[in-house]
C-alpha cells in the first residue's frame, strides 16, 4: 500500500540526517554543478521506476485505501498539515522550470569554446615565456566570463520574476482551521499543492500534480503534453485498475502537464514536483520549444563564421610562416586570428537583446514566457484573434429572452437559468450573465433552484456547442415551475411525482439539430418543420446582425426508467457535484422540445478599432477566428473596422480539399463556427509560405491553435490551458498592449540583426586584410596579444547594442530572418574596411618606410589604432539607413560605449598596458592620416549604403 513513507523514499525528500545527509548534500551540489554538461544518469531511471510504480499502485487501490494511505480525506488536508507537507516535499515545481542556480550560470559562462581557445593560447604563450600575452588573455577570460555571467544571471532572474507574475492556480479542498470537519474550496498557487490535497478539476484546468480520481463526471483529459496525441481520453474515478495496465492508459489516474478538456472531477494528489511522471520522461526533459527560423538563422550564421575561421587559420599560418620564417610565432598569430574571427559575442548579444526586449515588454503589460517569442512578435505578419474580449468589451450582459415568435416568455429564461445554475463545468461569461440576471428578479419571477436536484450533466464542448443538465424535479406545488404549464409541457405529470428533465442550452443551429418539436404558445407543442427551422434561423440572423449573441434553450422529459436514479449519499458537497452514478451519453440530446432564445450583448471595444488600424498600418493582417455564429462576427468586425468581404464558416471549410483550404483561409478575414481543431488547422495553413502567425485567444477552444502558432498570445484571465499553451501573456486583454509588444519585438529584431550584420561583415573584411598583410609583410601585422585586445575592446563597444533605438521607418513593417540579406550585406560591406586597411599598409610601408622586423612595433600600433577606430565608429553608420549623427543618432549607451572604446584605444599606446603589449607611440603625423582614413571610410561606406539600399531595397 502506498504511504507517505513510500512517497518520501520515492521523492528523496525524506529528512536528511547527520553526516550522511551532509555528504549527500555536498554530492548533490557537485553533481548539479556538472549536470548541465552531463547526460541524465542511471539514477534518473531508478527514480522514474519508483514514480511509475507509485502511480500504478495507487490506481489499483480503492479510493478509501488511498485516502487513508495519504492520511487525507474528502474534506481535504488542514492548512497546518498542508504547510508541513509543503516543507517536507518542497514546492510543486519541476526543477527544469526553476531559475538556474548562480554557480551553474557561472559554469556555463566559463565552459565556452571561446574561453577554452583563450586558455589554450594562454598556456602556449606562458610556455613560450610571453608574460604579457598570458596576462592579457587571462584578463580576457575573466572579463568575458564576468560579462556573460552577469548578463545571464540578470536575465534568468528577470525571467523567473516574470513567470511569478503569471502563476497557475489550482482549486483544492482544505480545512482552514484544524478543528473544522467541513472542507472548503480554496484557490491556491499550483506551486503550493502537496501530496494528499484534494483537487477540484474543471474544464480548462491543468492537472496540478499526478492525481488519483475519487469522483468524476464525464471527464475528458487531453494528454497531448505526454503523448502528443491531440484526441482527449476519457477518465473515470470508479474503476480499479490492474497492475498490468500501461501507465498512460490508467483510467483513474491523471498526470501533471495534462489538462481537462471537458467534464469535472475530484482527485487526490499522489505526487508533486519532480516526483510526477512528467518529470521522469526523457522526451519531456529534452523537449525544447521547436526551433524557429530566427534561431536556426542565428545558428547558421554562427556556423558560417566559425567555418570561415577554421578555413582561414591554416591559410594564415602557412602564408605567415613562409613570409616570416618563424613558424612558432605564426602559429600563435594564427590562433589569435582565430579568436578574432570567433563570433563569441553572438549568443550573448542575441540573448541580451531578447532579455531586454522581454523586460521592456513586461513594463508594457506583455509578459514573455519564452524569450524567442519577443522576436517572433516583431516578425508576426498575420494575427488571428478570437472575438470576445479582444474586439468586444468582455462584459456579456443578458438582454432579453423570447419564445419561437420572438415574444418574451419567463419560462425560457427559467430553463436557461437552471442549466447555468446546476452545471459544474467552467462558468463562462454567458452563464455568469444568465445567473446575474436571475439574481435580480424578485416576487413571482424569483428563481427557486432549490426545488431541483442535479442528477447528471453533459458538459459543454466546442464541437457540440451545447451543454445539458439532468434535473430531478421535486414536488410540483413547491417547484419553481408553474404546475399548469409544466403539465402542459409534459414535464411533470402530476403533483408529488418525481420526474427527470434534460435541460439543454447552446448555439442556435446546434440546438435546432437536436429538436424535433417547438413549444409554440399559440399551437402547443408542434413538430419542428423545415419552415419552423428556417424561421428560427432567420430570426437568429437578424438578432446577430443587431450585435446580439444567442443561446437557444430546449428540454426533454426523460423516461421514468432512466429517471429512477439513486444518488450516492453525498459525503461532501463537492463530492456530490462531481459524482453521478449513472453516466448519460450525448445521444440523450435528441428529440428535444425547442423553447426559445436568449440574447446577450457584448459591445465592441472603443480601443479595438484604433489598434486594428495601427496593426494593419504596421503590416500585420488581422483575422478573426471564432466559434460563434458568422453573422455576429461580421457585425462586430464591421464595427471595429475589419474587412468583411471574404468570410467563411467552419462547416464550409470542412468541405474543401487541402489546397483550397489554404487558399481560402489566406484570403478570408473572418472565419466563424470553427471547432478547436479547425482553429489549429487554419493557423497551420496560414503559416504556409513563410508567414509568421500570431494567435490571440483565451478559451479552452483556443489552446490547440495557440500551441501551433509561431507566437501564441493569451491573457492573464484566460483558462489555465490557454495560458499554458501561450508564449506571451497580456496582463490586459487589449490589442493596444499587443501593438506595443509588436513594436518592441521589432526593435529587438532590429538590434539583433544589426549586430549580426556588423559582425559578419567586419569578419569578412578582416579576413581579406589579414591575408594581404600576411602575404606582404615580413612580420606579423599585429601581435597576437594586440589582436586579442582589439577584439575585446570591440566586443565591449557592441555590448550596448541591445539598448539602441531603431529608426521609425524600420518599425513600420514586420521583418523576418533572411539568410540572403545577411550574405549580401557581408559580401558588399565587408571588403569596404579592407580597402582602408590596405591604404594604411601602403602608407606605413611607403610613406613611413616601415619594412623591417625591427620597426614592426610602429606598424602594429598604427594598424591596431586604425582597425579599432574604424570598426568602432562604423557602428554608427551601419545601425541606420540614414546619415549618422545628422539624421539619426544612436541611443546614449551606444554613444557612451563607442566613445569610451575610441578613447581607450587612443590612450593604450601611452599606458603601461600598451608597453607590455609591445606598442609604441605612433608618429604625431600619423593621427592626421588616421583621421583622413576614418573620414574617407565613413564617406565611402555611406555611399555604398545608399547604393545597397537602392539595389536590395533593404538595409537591416
Ligand atoms: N455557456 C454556454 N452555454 C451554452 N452555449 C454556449 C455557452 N457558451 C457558448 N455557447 C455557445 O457556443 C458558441 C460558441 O461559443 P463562443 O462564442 O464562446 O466561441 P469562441 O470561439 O470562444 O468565441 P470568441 O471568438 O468570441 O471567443 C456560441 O455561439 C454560443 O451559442
Ligand atoms: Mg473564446
Amino acid at each position: 500500500m502506498a504511504s507517505l513513507v513510500d512517497l518520501e523514499r520515492a521523492s528523496g525528500n525524506a529528512p536528511k540526517e547527520g553526516t550522511l545527509g551532509g555528504l549527500k548534500a555536498i554530492f548533490a551540489v557537485v553533481t548539479s554543478f556538472f549536470s548541465d554538461c552531463s547526460l541524465p544518469s542511471t539514477a534518473k531511471t531508478v527514480n522514474a521506476k519508483l514514480v511509475e510504480d507509485n502511480i500504478v499502485r495507487n490506481a489499483t487501490l480503492d479510493k478509501d485505501a488511498i485516502l487513508a494511505s495519504l492520511k487525507t480525506s474528502l474534506n481535504g488536508l488542514t492548512t497546518e498539515d498542508a504547510k508541513n507537507r509543503l516543507k517536507q516535499f518542497g514546492p510543486n515545481v519541476l526543477s527544469i522550470k526553476l531559475a538556474r542556480r548562480w554557480y551553474k550560470i557561472l559554469w556555463n559562462a566559463f565552459w565556452h569554446p571561446f574561453n577554452i581557445i583563450l586558455l589554450v593560447l594562454a598556456t602556449i604563450s606562458g610556455a613560450t615565456s610571453d608574460k604579457a600575452t598570458l596576462i592579457v588573455m587571462c584578463l580576457m577570460v575573466v572579463l568575458s566570463v564576468g560579462v556573460r555571467f552577469y548578463q545571464e544571471l540578470k536575465s534568468s532572474r528577470a525571467a523567473s520574476k516574470l513567470s511569478e507574475l503569471v502563476r497557475d492556480r489550482a482549486a483544492v479542498i482544505r480545512r482552514e482551521n484544524g478543528n473544522s470537519k467541513e472542507g472548503v474550496e480554496l484557490e491556491i498557487n499550483q506551486e503550493d499543492v502537496v501530496p494528499g490535497d484534494i483537487v477540484i478539476l474543471r474544464t480548462g484546468d491543468l492537472l496540478p500534480g499526478d492525481v488519483r480520481l475519487v469522483t468524476s463526471n464525464n471527464l475528458l483529459v487531453s494528454q497531448s503534453a505526454l503523448t502528443g496525441e491531440s484526441i482527449a481520453v476519457e477518465k473515470y474515478a470508479d474503476v480499479i485498475e490492474s497492475e498490468s495496465t500501461p501507465l498512460l492508459d490508467l483510467k483513474n489516474a491523471c498526470f501533471m502537464g495534462t489538462s481537462v478538456e471537458s467534464g469535472g472531477a475530484l482527485g487526490v494528489v499522489i505526487s508533486t514536483g519532480d516526483q510526477t511522471y512528467i518529470s521522469t520522461i526523457a522526451t519531456y526533459l529534452a523537449r525544447r520549444t521547436p526551433i524557429n527560423s530566427f534561431q536556426k538563422g542565428v545558428r547558421r550564421v554562427s556556423y558560417l563564421l566559425i567555418c570561415f575561421m577554421l578555413a582561414m587559420v591554416p591559410i594564415v599560418i602557412v602564408i605567415s610562416g613562409i613570409t616570416t620564417h618563424n613558424w612558432g610565432n605564426s602559429a600563435l598569430f594564427g590562433i589569435s586570428v582565430a579568436v578574432g574571427l570567433t563570433p563569441e559575442m553572438l549568443p550573448m548579444i542575441v540573448n541580451a537583446n531578447l532579455a531586454r526586449g522581454a523586460l521592456v515588454m513586461a513594463r508594457k503589460k506583455c509578459i514573455v514566457k519564452t524569450l524567442d517569442a519577443v522576436q517572433n512578435m516583431g516578425a508576426m505578419d498575420i494575427l488571428c484573434t478570437d472575438k470576445t474580449g479582444t474586439l468586444t468589451i468582455d462584459r456579456v450582459a443578458m438582454v432579453q429572452y423570447m419564445d419561437c415568435h420572438g415574444i418574451s416568455k419567463d419560462q425560457v429564461f427559467e430553463y436557461a437559468y437552471l442549466n447555468s445554475y446546476f452545471q459544474t463545468g467552467l462558468k463562462n461569461l454567458i452563464d455568469s450573465a444568465i445567473l446575474s440576471f436571475g439574481e435580480v428578479l424578485s416576487g413571482d419571477r424569483k428563481m427557486n433552484p432549490s426545488k431541483y436536484n442535479l442528477v447528471a450533466e453533459l458538459p459543454f464542448d466546442f464541437v457540440r456547442r451545447r451543454m445539458s443538465v439532468i434535473l430531478e424535479v421535486g414536488d410540483v406545488s413547491s417547484s419553481g415551475l408553474k404546475p399548469q404549464e409544466d403539465v402542459e409541457h409534459n414535464v411533470i405529470s402530476s403533483v408529488g411525482q418525481k420526474r427527470c428533465i434534460l435541460v439543454t442550452k447552446g448555439a442556435l443551429e446546434e440546438m435546432l439539430d437536436v429538436c424535433s418539436c417547438v413549444q409554440d404558445d399559440t399551437a402547443g407543442c408542434v413538430p419542428m418543420t423545415p419552415e419552423y427551422r428556417n424561421k428560427l434561423l432567420s430570426m437568429g440572423e437578424e438578432l446577430n446582425a443587431d450585435g446580439l449573441r444567442l443561446v437557444a434553450v430546449a428540454i426533454k422529459e426523460l423516461k421514468p426508467t432512466q429517471a429512477t436514479i439513486t444518488m450516492s449519499t453525498p459525503r461532501h458537497e463537492h463530492f456530490s457535484k462531481f459524482s453521478h452514478e449513472q453516466q448519460y451519453r450525448h445521444s440523450e440530446e435528441s428529440e428535444m422540445v425547442f423553447h426559445g432564445i436568449l440574447t446577450f450583448q457584448d459591445p465592441p471595444k472603443e480601443s479595438a478599432k484604433e489598434a486594428i488600424e495601427t496593426l494593419e498600418k504596421k503590416g500585420v493582417a488581422v483575422k478573426v477566428l471564432t466559434g460563434d455564429a458568422l453573422s455576429i462576427a461580421v457585425k462586430i468586425c464591421k464595427d471595429v473596422g475589419i474587412a468583411t468581404d471574404f468570410v467563411v464558416t467552419g462547416p464550409e471549410l470542412a468541405l474543401l480539399d487541402s489546397n483550397e483550404f489554404v487558399k481560402t483561409v489566406q484570403k478570408a478575414t473572418i472565419m466563424a463556427k470553427l471547432t478547436p481543431y479547425q482553429k489549429l488547422k487554419v493557423v497551420e495553413a496560414l503559416k504556409v509560405g513563410s508567414h509568421t502567425v500570431g494567435f490571440l485567444g483565451d478559451g479552452i477552444n483556443d489552446a490547440l491553435a495557440l500551441k501551433a502558432a509561431d507566437v501564441g498570445i493569451s491573457v492573464d484571465s484566460a483558462t489555465s490551458v490557454a495560458k499554458d499553451a501561450a508564449e506571451i501573456i497580456l496582463l490586459q486583454k487589449d490589442l493596444n498592449v499587443l501593438v506595443a509588444g509588436v513594436t518592441r519585438g521589432r526593435i529587438t529584431h532590429g538590434n539583433t540583426i544589426k549586430y549580426i550584420k556588423m559582425a559578419a561583415s567586419s569578419n569578412f573584411g578582416n579576413v581579406f586584410s589579414i591575408l594581404v598583410a600576411s602575404a606582404w609583410l615580413p612580420f606579423d601585422p599585429m601581435k597576437p596579444v594586440q589582436i586579442l585586445t582589439q577584439n575585446l575592446l570591440y566586443d565591449f563597444s557592441q555590448a550596448s547594442i541591445p539598448w539602441d533605438r531603431m529608426d521609425p521607418e524600420y518599425l513600420e513593417t514586420p521583418h523576418q530572418w533572411s539568410a540572403k540579406g545577411i550574405a549580401s550585406f557581408m559580401v558588399c560591406m565587408g571588403p569596404m574596411s579592407s580597402i582602408f586597411d590596405i591604404t594604411t599598409f601602403i602608407l606605413l610601408w611607403f610613406h613611413y618606410g616601415i619594412r623591417t622586423v625591427e620597426r614592426q612595433a610602429v606598424f602594429q600600433t598604427a594598424w591596431f589604432l586604425e582597425g579599432l577606430l574604424t570598426q568602432t565608429l562604423v557602428i554608427h553608420l551601419l545601425r541606420t539607413t540614414r546619415i549618422p549623427f545628422f539624421q539619426s543618432t544612436a541611443a546614449l549607451p551606444v554613444l557612451l560605449t563607442t566613445g569610451a572604446i575610441v578613447s581607450i584605444g587612443l590612450a593604450i599606446p601611452y599606458t603601461p598596458l600598451g608597453k607590455t603589449e609591445k606598442m609604441v607611440h605612433p608618429y604625431p603625423s600619423y593621427y592626421y592620416f588616421l583621421a583622413m582614413t576614418i573620414f574617407a571610410y565613413c564617406c565611402l561606406a555611406q555611399c555604398a549604403k545608399m547604393v545597397y539600399i537602392r539595389v536590395f531595397k533593404k538595409w537591416l
